[in-house]
């Protein structure tokens, strides 16, 4: 994980010395909480994550993680030539969202990110990001998930038009093996969304859902 600025407050579980070290400005806030959320918009490829996470970002003024900048190039190509990424090429790029994520909890940022996280041990790398995540205590952790859903239809609809509009290296062709993969525990209390509505609605109905957990203010619209 990047380093963590000592001047903010910050939950570590079982580390009673951070939590000294960060006494002199908790007691200047009078004991005011700094704590950030993050919430992963999930999904097949082609669901509409980037186009959700990112008005989503611009809705609460925080910053917009696009897992897709993370991907090595390697990881690129092999998807560009439609082979489906394995557990070790995906391993790595989820370990450096990780620390992304964990820079802005860190700092007591909200952060909205867009990721697949098709399955519960690639979301369980992501939870890592904040560092008090108990693993399996869902309902603590300040990394949140929102699953979009649709058939298979429209979103080989599309991805084909995105491929050939050559605006994204996805081929439709990978659709099958990412929703192979997708899987949600119900103990994860997931919330799983209809992709096919306008995506300014699933980002009000996000905020919604995660108002009292944000630090950021959100706006009076929402
Ligand atoms: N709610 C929606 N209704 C209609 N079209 C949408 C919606 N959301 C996204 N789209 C369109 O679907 C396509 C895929 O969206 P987007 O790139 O956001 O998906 P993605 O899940 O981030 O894909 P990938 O994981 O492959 O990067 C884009 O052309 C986008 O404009
Ligand atoms: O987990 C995976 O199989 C991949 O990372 C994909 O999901 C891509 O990141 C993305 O969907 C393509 O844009």
């Amino acid at each position: 994980m990047a380093g963590s600025d000592p001047l903010v407050a910050r939950p570590v579980s079982n580390q009673e010395s951070e939590w000294t070290s960060s006494s002199v400005l908790t007691d200047l806030l009078g004991n005011f909480w700094v704590a950030g959320l993050a919430i992963v918009i999930m999904g097949v490829s082609g669901c509409g994550k980037s186009t959700v996470a990112a008005l989503l970002a611009g809705a609460l003024g925080c910053s917009f993680i696009e897992a897709d900048d993370y991907h090595s190039q390697a990881n690129k190509a092999k998807m560009s030539n439609g082979i489906p990424l394995s557990d070790a090429d995906r391993v790595p790029w989820l370990e450096s969202l990780r620390d992304a994520i964990g820079d802005r909890l860190d700092r007591g940022e909200d952060v909205a990110v867009s990721c697949s996280a098709l399955q519960l041990k690639y979301r369980e790398i992501l939870r890592a990001a904040d560092r008090s995540y108990n693993p399996g205590d869902y309902v603590t952790c300040r990394v949140k998930f929102v699953c979009l859903r649709a058939s298979a239809e429209v979103i080989t609809e599309r991805m084909q038009r995105r491929s050939d509009e050559g605006k994204h290296f996805m081929p439709a062709s990978l659709l099958q093996s990412q929703l192979d993969l997708l899987q949600i525990n119900d103990a994860e209390g997931i919330t799983e969304v209809d992709a096919t509505v306008r995506p300014d609605d699933i980002v009000r109905d996000t905020i919604a859902q995660f108002r009292e957990k944000l630090a950021s203010t959100v706006p009076p619209c929402f």
